[in-house]
């Protein structure tokens, strides 16, 4: 099971196509899941809304805004540990990471801080998520990520930036949280991958699995 992770416009979701495709060619059953599941659980839509403003105080806590992440994903943890046993390969567009890198990021601590060892002691210890194997970080400068997010927007119709996209300070805080969980190998080993230009996708696979 692979976390793939990175700030908002690192480029997560166009790797997450190319490496499903590179496996699956190569011979590997391969399942994707993405996380918040908007539109699948409860909690994934009260996600959305704190994140455009609409759930009153909620998006002002890092810790109700974690809360609601978590049970997101331990609704979906039966459904992980199926996958598991049926798939070669779980691939992961946001985990347990990301909540630990947005709400420290949030909170201004670091990665060695009370808000990350709080994700751990609820997700991994208390709702006994399954431990992904491998993360893959997408490093990009925060300026590049934010003109993707622009470019994004404007080939998404009707979508609207979130409280989150709009704050270049928590995305450049965010990527240096990344950048301490991967060197501190947090939850499991990290790949950083240089995503300001073109990733190579089979090099990639070729270095993660052999
Ligand atoms: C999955 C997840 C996302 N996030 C953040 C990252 C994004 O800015 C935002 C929405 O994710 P998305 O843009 O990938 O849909 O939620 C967390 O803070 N914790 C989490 O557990």
């Amino acid at each position: 099971m692979i976390g793939i992770e990175g700030i908002d416009g690192a480029g997560k979701r166009t790797l997450f196509g190319k490496l499903s495709t590179a496996l699956t060619e190569r011979g590997l059953s391969v399942r994707g899941r993405a996380f918040p599941r908007y539109g699948v659980d409860v909690h994934a839509d009260l996600v959305r809304d704190a994140l455009h403003g609409d759930l009153g105080p909620v998006s002002d806590s890092p810790h109700a805004m974690g809360l609601l992440y978590a049970l997101d994903r331990r609704d979906a943890a039966e459904g992980l540990r199926a996958d598991l046993e049926r798939y070669d390969v779980v691939l992961l567009d946001r985990y347990v990471a990301s909540n630990a890198a947005y709400g420290a990021a949030r909170l201004r601590q670091d990665a060695d801080g009370d808000f990350v060892r709080w994700v751990h002691d609820l997700e991994i210890s208390r709702f006994r998520l399954p431990v992904p194997d491998a993360h893959l970080l997408l490093s990009v400068t925060p300026t590049v990520a934010a003109s993707r997010v622009t470019r994004r927007e404007a080939t998404e119709v009707g979508r609207e930036r979130d409280i989150y996209e709009s704050d270049a300070d928590l995305q450049a805080r965010c990527a240096a949280l990344y950048e301490q969980l991967a060197r501190r190998g947090w939850l499991a080993p990290w790949t950083v991958v240089d995503a300001v230009s073109t990733v190579d996708t089979n090099r990639l696979v070729d270095e993660l699995f052999g």
